[in-house]
């Protein structure tokens, strides 16, 4: 979607070392927004955009507008089961549908051998390898480790939108990640655990916590404790003043 940092750029290595030609796709899909304000206020420096994206040796830019992409609006609505049902899903609704079309639409006009998506975006991820599964679309979906600002926040776009206090209130989200990570490794209760962390967004003014869950890497189902050696991740989701922002850590 643009404005974009480090972590896009880690897509674009990877892609670059396995690929003889590299394609960026930009496009602020508004049917992915289900709050305006998010819509409205999402960061675009194109032009930034482009020269980071010569320099970094992308071959082509796929830069569509709106009416291009949608010149009839959309009736198809995408289901993804329970993929869909918790976590993002919950405080966003209709929001994997419109990735779910855009994602095909993209993935349709472009035609890659391979397609970039990074971990930070864990629930798009599932919804993403779901779909090219159901739709056998051919593609091979490559994931691509969350890239980190020095203090542990997950880089992303909307970043940009915090002032000086809440750039560093929003650590918090990482935080409390690796803090459960330890505890829960340790062999602490994950209800335990997740008391502790609601407290510390709590007597966090600038800070709203939505959800902070356990979750099995690949259903997303909810869980309350590791479970063997299935690959099983935190989630979590808050608002950092009016910015919402999401982050998730793996355990095994
Ligand atoms: N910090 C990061 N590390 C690795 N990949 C990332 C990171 N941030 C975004 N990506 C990936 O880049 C791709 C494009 O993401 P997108 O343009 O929505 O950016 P974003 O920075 O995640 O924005 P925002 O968080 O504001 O939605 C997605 O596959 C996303 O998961
Ligand atoms: C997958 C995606 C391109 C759909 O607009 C977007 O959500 C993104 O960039 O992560
Ligand atoms: N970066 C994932 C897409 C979104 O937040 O809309």
């Amino acid at each position: 979607m643009g404005a974009l940092h480090y972590g896009h750029l880690s897509l674009v290595e990877s892609a670059k070392l396995s690929s003889d030609v590299v394609i960026v796709s930009i496009f602020v899909n508004p049917t992915q927004f289900n709050n305006k304000e998010d819509f409205e206020k999402y960061p675009i420096t194109i032009d930034e955009d482009l020269l980071l994206l010569e320099k970094n040796g992308v071959d082509f830019v796929f830069l569509p507008s709106v009416e291009e992409m949608y010149p009839s609006p959309i009736l198809l609505k995408m289901d993804f089961g329970d993929l869909d049902k918790t976590l993002e899903g919950t405080f966003r609704p209709g929001h994997f549908s419109g990735v779910g079309v855009v994602v095909s639409k993209l993935l349709n006009i472009v035609k890659p051998d391979k397609s970039y998506f990074g971990q930070k975006d864990l629930q798009q991820v599932a919804v993403i390898k779901r779909l090219v599964a159901d739709l056998s679309i051919d593609t091979e979906i490559v994931v691509v480790p969350t890239i980190r600002e020095a203090d542990g926040l997950a880089m992303s776009s909307r970043n940009v939108r915090l002032n000086a206090d809440e750039r560093l209130t929003a650590t918090i989200l990482y935080k409390c990640l690796d803090f459960a990570k330890d505890e829960l490794l340790a062999g602490v209760d994950w209800f335990v655990i997740r008391e502790k962390v609601t407290k510390r967004f709590h007597d966090e003014p600038e800070a709203r916590l939505e959800y902070f869950e356990l979750v099995e890497t690949e259903s997303l189902e909810k869980l309350e404790q590791i479970k063997g050696q299935t690959a099983v991740s935190i989630c979590t989701a808050a608002y950092i003043g009016d910015v919402r922002l999401i982050d998730n850590i793996s355990i095994v």
